[in-house]
């Protein structure tokens, strides 16, 4: 069995996830607490190192009252273990668990220092390193080892790469956007979904939409994904 996978983002009409120049500022108050209600329900959140560098984000409940004190587990998928000793989210408000692999583009020697310097943190005990595929992370053996953990239900927040890999695997289960009535533009600004993208409509992932419902001055959009794609695509 494999965590069930909600990915969400907040969106432009265009479908881009921030500006070229990184500016972030899609979703309203109304639309943050709805994530972080999802936030909530969840047993992890999980994010690409990407989002990690360029946002710093915290990946706790924050915006709405937190109850038990309980935030849920924090995931960074980070191949090279980029990920700087300083980020909010290797702090103690919630456990981590940083997802790398065996073995990487990254020299041995430089990534075992890295593992010794991460173990050296303070909040150590809040840290879990866990190992899967080589030169980048394999997801579908992720999965396996996160529900080894007891992770049932994780929230993707993406970015547009790592939520490729999720796609691309079929690893995703539901899908909730904000989208904001702006048009941001640019051919190198993050996409809700980027990578390699599928070759022909006969890969591509098909959803149903569940629900829709206005939110600040946008509107929120919910899907199951189809399971059933291959057949689907060659009806
Ligand atoms: N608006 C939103 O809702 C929202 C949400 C999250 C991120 N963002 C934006 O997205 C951008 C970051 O996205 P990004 O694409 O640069 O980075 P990302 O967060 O998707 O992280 C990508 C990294 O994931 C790692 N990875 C390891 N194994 C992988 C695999 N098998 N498949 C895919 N990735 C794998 C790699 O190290 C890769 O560099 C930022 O601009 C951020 O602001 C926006
Ligand atoms: N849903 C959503 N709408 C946005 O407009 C936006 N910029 C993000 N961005 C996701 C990104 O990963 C953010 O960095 C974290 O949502 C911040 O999380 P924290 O508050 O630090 O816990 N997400």
């Amino acid at each position: 069995m494999k965590p069930y996978v909600i990915s969400n983002v907040g969106m432009t009409l265009d479908g881009k996830l921030s500006t070229v120049e990184n500016d972030t500022r899609i979703s309203g108050e109304n639309d943050l607490k709805r994530v972080h209600q999802i936030r909530k329900d969840v047993d992890a959140i999980m994010v690409g190192i990407g989002t990690v560098l360029k946002d710093n984000p915290k990946l706790t409940i924050h915006k709405i009252p937190l109850e038990n004190n309980k935030n849920p587990v924090r995931i960074v998928v980070d191949s090279n273990l980029r990920i700087p000793l300083d980020s909010r989210v290797l702090n103690e408000d919630a456990k981590t668990v940083i997802a790398t692999t065996e073995y990487g583009s990254l020299e041995q020697s430089e990534k075992i220092k890295r593992i010794e310097k991460i173990k050296e943190l303070e909040s150590i005990e809040n840290v879990e390193i866990i190992y899967s595929g080589n030169l980048k992370v394999d997801l579908e053996l992720l999965m396996g080892k996160l529900s080894k953990m007891d992770i049932k239900s994780i929230l993707l927040e993406g970015g547009g790469t790592l939520n490729w890999g999720m796609f691309e695997k079929n690893l995703v289960d539901e899908v909730r956007v904000y989208v904001a009535p702006k048009i941001f533009g640019g051919s190198n600004a993050p996409t809700y979904v980027d990578g390699d993208g599928f070759k022909t409509l006969e890969d591509c992932v098909n959803l149903e939409l569940i629900d829709y419902y206005q939110m600040d001055e946008g509107i929120v959009l919910e899907y199951f994904i189809k399971k059933d794609n291959n057949q689907e695509n060659q009806e």
